[in-house]
């Protein structure tokens, strides 16, 4: 069949960023800068701009895919994996493909069964699906052409929701899954034949065992084997960014945080563990370590270093950088020089309390407070992360990085009794599989929470201009040669900005929490802007901005002029307190455990939390909560992505967790009336 992705190859991917008429991979160029050269919506027109069209991905968890589009054809995910090719002409549909994941299976991922998009290469789309699988589509059909399952070892509790990314003919994708227990890799498989051609894990495995190579070897000097480590994997994994220069011939990973979260657990004597919350340069050919830099040392705070990377060519100090920009959750920025790794500066871009700053040599300066003993303490950032997956963009005419940040406040302590796959009561989300060995918010969080547009300074790293959100969780971000920057909100706008000075020059209320990023490209002469809107992630599971209802995940597209109708919004539901469900007071501390053990990320603290895409129980029909059992055991919430709970917790367990609900909810009411 016809189709212009038939002739995409890294040739053409490197043409396409001299004008950036086409998206073609995630981050539009292989450098991953969300900088776009068009310009006919400029900073004086973009008043104009107008819907296009609409298309509804009929999901209703979190959509975070930036769409890519090739010749007037977009390919964009929602959630569930779930494939989407469109008429950007029309808006229509050509296809879709559903990997048919297992809905009861939505636990298996610690944040929303989410998709950031696909990648694409000759004539194929590649997916991979939250369940492991890597899928290659026809781009024409999308029908099947192969599937490989990407999982090292099932033990582990692992999933995808990463875009894959094709550098010079190989399929390169990570995993999720170091809050359960694993161990991070990437895998390359041949793009046209499916075929394994590498794999790159992240930490080492069992000493006693040979090292996979001498990375390995090198790594495990700095991890203390009395911890057994390798027996809850490690962590590490690899979950968001990759990018690649093709003239050094290095492409870059992002590792993520360690497993268990607890540093003392992971490694008792200390060390680095290597190469937790590092970027590691790898030979795209071979999948070979060339260098890394590890951001830090030690993790002790769910500090992945998975979060989106951008690659520019800067001047410091008079004179020209390589360099890798970077924003990871430990809410410092990074710019390092991606030839050889050296750490060039680092500068906290929000509130910090774990470190004062770094040293020459690119190692933080810890405080005192950074790693208390037996005591709970606010981790500023906490493990959402000053920064997490939503995509940061860089405009080489201002020379600014526009990077969503944020405080999500959260209290952390050591676990002592900590085990793998202990799942000792209050231990958060064992129930599910979660191996953390810390304790979450036994003590109120102190700090306050901000979503925040930052303009950041790369070479003087420094703060230039900012916009203050309503909330955390705000959406990915994309900048032009029109001066403009493009964000959405988690309150549910998509505005555009003034690259130089962060003036507000244009928004529109699209009725649901944003949380991807924007593209834009041209077709037929014309500059399009496209954003896949639907409230979720990690933090959308239980929470939301103030005004604002999960809607179903659509694609809203701009054009100068555009005159298209906008979808009805969903409106807005009162929410009550749960009242009368009859319950025992004194079930209501062993409820507490129970409830932390095996609901709490989902469905948040009841009556205190919002509620995001799944229901806070806090504000359920009482007969709801009185029949809980019918929902935990082979409930109808299963075909939605709530686990069944037969043989995990009993129906005494759910009667304490009544208690806890009801129990709860009574102890707020006065304060909310
Ligand atoms: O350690 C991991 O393996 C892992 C995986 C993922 C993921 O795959 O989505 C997230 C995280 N960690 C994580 O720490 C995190 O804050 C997070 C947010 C999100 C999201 O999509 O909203 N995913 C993830
Ligand atoms: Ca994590």
């Amino acid at each position: 069949a016809d189709n212009a992705v038939q002739k995409l190859d890294g040739a053409r991917i490197q043409a396409n960023a001299a004008t950036t008429r086409d998206w073609p991979s995630y981050g539009l160029d292989y450098a991953e800068t969300r900088f776009s050269k068009l310009k006919q919506i400029d900073s004086g027109n973009v008043k104009r701009l107008g819907l296009a069209w609409t298309y509804n991905l009929e999901s209703t968890r979190g959509v975070e895919a930036t769409p890519l589009v090739v010749d007037g054809v977009m390919y964009v995910t929602a959630s569930w994996s779930v494939v989407h090719a469109v008429d950007v002409r029309t808006g229509r549909r050509l296809w879709t493909f559903d990997p048919q994941v297992d809905r009861a299976k939505g636990y298996k991922g610690c944040c929303d069964v989410v998709n950031r998009g696909v990648a694409l290469w000759k004539g194929k789309v590649y997916v991979g699906a939250f369940d492991g699988r890597l899928i290659a589509l026809d781009a024409a059909t999308g029908r099947k052409v192969w599937e490989k399952d990407t999982i090292a070892d099932p033990k582990f509790s692992y999933t995808i929701t990463g875009a894959p990314r094709v550098f010079k003919g190989k399929v390169i994708i990570g995993n999720g899954g170091a809050e359960y227990g694993a161990r991070g890799y990437i895998t390359a498989y041949d793009a046209e034949t499916g075929e394994q051609k590498w794999r790159w894990f992240t930490v080492p495995g069992d000493p006693s065992n040979p090292f996979e190579n001498e990375a390995m070897a090198a790594a495990a000097k700095t991890w203390d084997p009395s911890s057994r480590y390798w027996e809850a994997g490690g962590g590490g994994t690899a979950w968001d960014t990759l990018t690649f220069d093709p003239e050094l011939n290095l492409m870059y990973v992002g590792v993520g945080n360690g497993s268990p979260w607890s540093a003392r657990k992971r490694s008792p004597a200390g060390g680095d563990n290597l190469y937790l919350a590092s970027i590691v340069a790898l030979d795209p050919d071979t999948g070979t370590y060339k260098w890394h830099y590890q951001e830090t040392p030690g993790d002790n705070w769910d500090y992945t270093s998975t979060q989106p990377m951008i690659l520019a060519d800067i001047r410091i100090d008079g004179k020209p950088r390589k360099v890798i920009l970077h924003a990871p959750k430990n809410g410092f920025f990074f710019v390092i020089d991606r030839t050889n790794g050296q750490f060039i500066s680092a500068q906290n871009f929000v509130p910090v309390n774990w470190a004062s700053g770094y040293d020459k040599n690119g190692r933080p300066i810890e405080t005192e407070m950074a790693r208390v003993k037996d005591k709970p303490f606010d981790a500023i950032p906490g493990p959402f992360g000053a920064h997490n997956w939503h995509p940061m963009s860089y405009n080489p005419q201002t020379g600014l990085v526009y990077l969503p940040a944020q405080n999500v406040p959260f209290n952390l302590m050591d676990d002592k009794d900590w085990r793998f796959n202990g799942n000792q009561p209050g231990e958060p989300m064992a129930g599910l599989g979660w191996n953390t060995a810390m304790r979450a918010n036994v003590e109120a969080p102190k700090s306050q929470p901000f979503g925040r547009l930052l303009a950041w300074d790369p070479v003087q790293q420094k703060e230039v201009w900012r916009k203050e959100h309503v909330s955390p969780w705000n959406g990915g971000t994309l900048t032009t040669a029109g001066n403009l920057v493009f964000q959405g909100t988690a309150d549910g706008r998509f505005i555009a900005y003034d690259a130089r000075n962060g003036q507000e020059l244009w928004q529109t209320n699209v009725g649901t929490g944003i949380v991807a990023a924007p593209a834009t490209y041209e077709v037929d002469g014309k500059q399009y802007v496209s954003i896949a809107v639907g409230w979720g992630g990690v933090y959308g599971l239980a929470q939301r901005a103030t005004n604002n209802r999960p809607g179903p995940g659509t694609v809203y597209t701009f054009v100068l002029d555009g005159k298209a109708p906008a979808p009805a919004q969903v409106a807005q539901q009162a929410q009550a307190l749960v009242k009368g469900v009859p319950y025992d007071p004194k079930d209501v501390p062993a409820g507490t455990l129970l409830y932390v053990n095996n609901c709490v990320f989902c469905h948040g603290v009841p009556g205190v939390d919002r509620g995001g895409n799944i229901p806070n129980l806090g504000y359920m029909d009482a007969a709801y909560i009185q029949n809980l059992q019918n929902f935990v055991f082979k409930g109808p919430a299963t075909s939605r992505g709530m686990p069944d709970f037969t043989g995990k917790i009993t129906s005494e367990d759910v009667d304490k967790i009544k208690a806890f609900i009801q129990g709860t909810a009574d102890a707020v009411r006065p304060a909310a009336k």
